[in-house]
């Protein structure tokens, strides 16, 4: 990892209600990458990304991106930083597809002012990369859960936010989507974008992410090189079941759970 880390996240507490849900989260990801964030069910993924957009805002600690601490960033210029593309992506309100992607947008316009060709450009570009010119004109609460998740990654595509934030992007998407959405990110690491993802799929996240963090019981157990953090082990002690790699031909290895 580099030296200066864009997203730095230090000594980090967030309880709801009195209950302690993430505790001295310790963690630095460097600018264009992508940083898989792993770990079972109610670990904290969702808490810890809802916590590094200001969603939600840190008992103790603090959050630094490109060095400063997000509290002393206004919330317009964070939201030109940091995007979030949230696990449930459907709405109870009818919205075009059109309409909320250039919801991303809004970041970079003045109060009541109206898209400029510029902004109109940007949503056309989101839209085309995402494979979902297709759903413009359409209400985005009648689309299915994975064109309404393609959807959403359009609008964080919109906000030309350096760092994207993705609660489990590809868990309502079939396989092709999946590796299509895998795709995009990683030509948007090579445009320089930094990616945090939260990612079910071991699988998935070993081939494509840089670096892991492995959440255990709202703690970091493991915070680093991707190899090194999918190791057995490791596997083992976070989600307490046995794991093995199998070699296939094609010379990656694939787990096979027991
Ligand atoms: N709004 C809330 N009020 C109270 N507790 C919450 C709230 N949101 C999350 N929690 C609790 O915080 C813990 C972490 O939840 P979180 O959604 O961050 O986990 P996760 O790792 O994303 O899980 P999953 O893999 O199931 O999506 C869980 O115990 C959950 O019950």
């Amino acid at each position: 990892m580099t030296e200066q880390p864009i997203l730095q996240i230090e000594k980090l507490d967030f309880a709801i209600g009195g209950h302690a849900i993430l505790k001295d989260i310790n963690c630095r990801f460097a600018a264009g990458g992508i940083h898989g964030l792993i770990g079972p069910n109610g670990s904290g993924k969702s808490t810890l990304l809802r916590n590094i957009c200001r969603i939600w805002e840190p008992q103790n600690g603090r959050v630094l991106i490109e060095g400063r601490d997000y509290r002393r960033i206004p919330r317009k210029s964070l939201s030109q930083l940091v995007t979030l593309v949230q696990q449930d992506t459907r709405l109870d309100f009818s919205i075009l597809v059109s309409d909320f992607v250039a919801m991303g947008r809004h970041p970079h316009l003045k109060r009541l002012q109206w898209l400029r060709q510029r902004d109109q450009d940007i949503i056309d570009q989101a839209l085309e990369v995402t494979g979902t010119e297709v759903f413009r004109h359409r209400l985005i609460n009648e689309l299915s859960g994975g064109e309404a998740q393609l959807v959403s990654l359009a609008r964080a595509l919109a906000t030309e936010a350096p760092i994207i934030l993705l609660d489990e992007p590809t868990s309502a998407l079939d396989i092709r989507h999946k590796l299509e959405i895998m795709e995009l990110l990683t030509s948007l690491r090579a445009a320089g974008k930094t990616i945090v993802i939260s990612i079910h799929d071991l699988d998935l996240a070993r081939r494509y992410c840089d670096t892991v963090t492995l959440l255990q019981q709202g703690r970091v157990h493991y915070h680093g090189m991707a190899e090194q953090g999918f190791a057995e082990q490791r596997i083992k002690e976070v989600f307490h079941v046995g794991v093995e790699e199998i070699a296939t031909e094609h010379g990656v290895s694939l787990l096979f759970y027991r």
